[in-house]
């Protein structure tokens, strides 16, 4: 018998190497303990259980992580290719398309902490900047008229 790749869900044909079966959000978050721990990166769900005792970063950050989407860690560490090739040996199945967090250049946490930043950093100084200038202004023109 010649080795065959396992279709799990038997609906679909297994070409290519990303072709798993589909978890809710739900689904991945049972998966939540050293017993069992699964995580989702960049839409695709991995089960890291056998990993947790290898990872260079330890295995307490991966639990923090697991049963939930880990993309934005994952990312924030600034993994290698090396890190990146070894999520293929992990590799489960895809996060249903509902429980997809939009990725790309604008995501909606980073958004709004930019504008938080932004808010800190030029709106306040700028209002601040006008008032001082509004009363310098007055306290000018006053001590001129009277
Ligand atoms: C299956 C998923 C993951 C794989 C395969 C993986 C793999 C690796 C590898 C190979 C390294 C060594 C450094 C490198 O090559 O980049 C590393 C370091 C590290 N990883 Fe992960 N990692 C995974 C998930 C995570 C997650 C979800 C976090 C959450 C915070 C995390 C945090 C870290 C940290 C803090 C380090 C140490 C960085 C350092 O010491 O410079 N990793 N990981």
């Amino acid at each position: 018998m010649e080795p065959r790749q396992r279709t799990e869900t038997g609906d679909r044909t297994a070409e290519g190497e990303e072709a798993g079966p589909v978890f809710t959000l739900e689904e991945v978050g049972k998966r939540n303990s050293s017993r069992e721990a699964w995580l989702v990166i960049h839409g695709r769900v991995y089960d890291v259980t056998r990993f947790l005792e290898e990872h260079p970063g330890g295995e307490e950050v991966l639990l923090e992580q697991a049963g939930k989407d880990a993309t934005e860690s994952f990312e924030d560490v600034g993994h290698s290719t090396d890190a990146r090739e070894m999520l293929k040996q992990y590799y489960v199945g895809e996060i249903h398309p509902h429980d997809r967090k939009k990725e790309g250049s604008k995501d909606p946490s980073m958004t709004s902490s930019g504008q938080a930043s932004f808010w800190s950093t030029w709106l306040i100084p700028i209002f601040g900047a006008l008032v001082l200038g509004l009363m310098y202004r007055y306290y000018m023109s006053d001590g001129r008229t009277s």
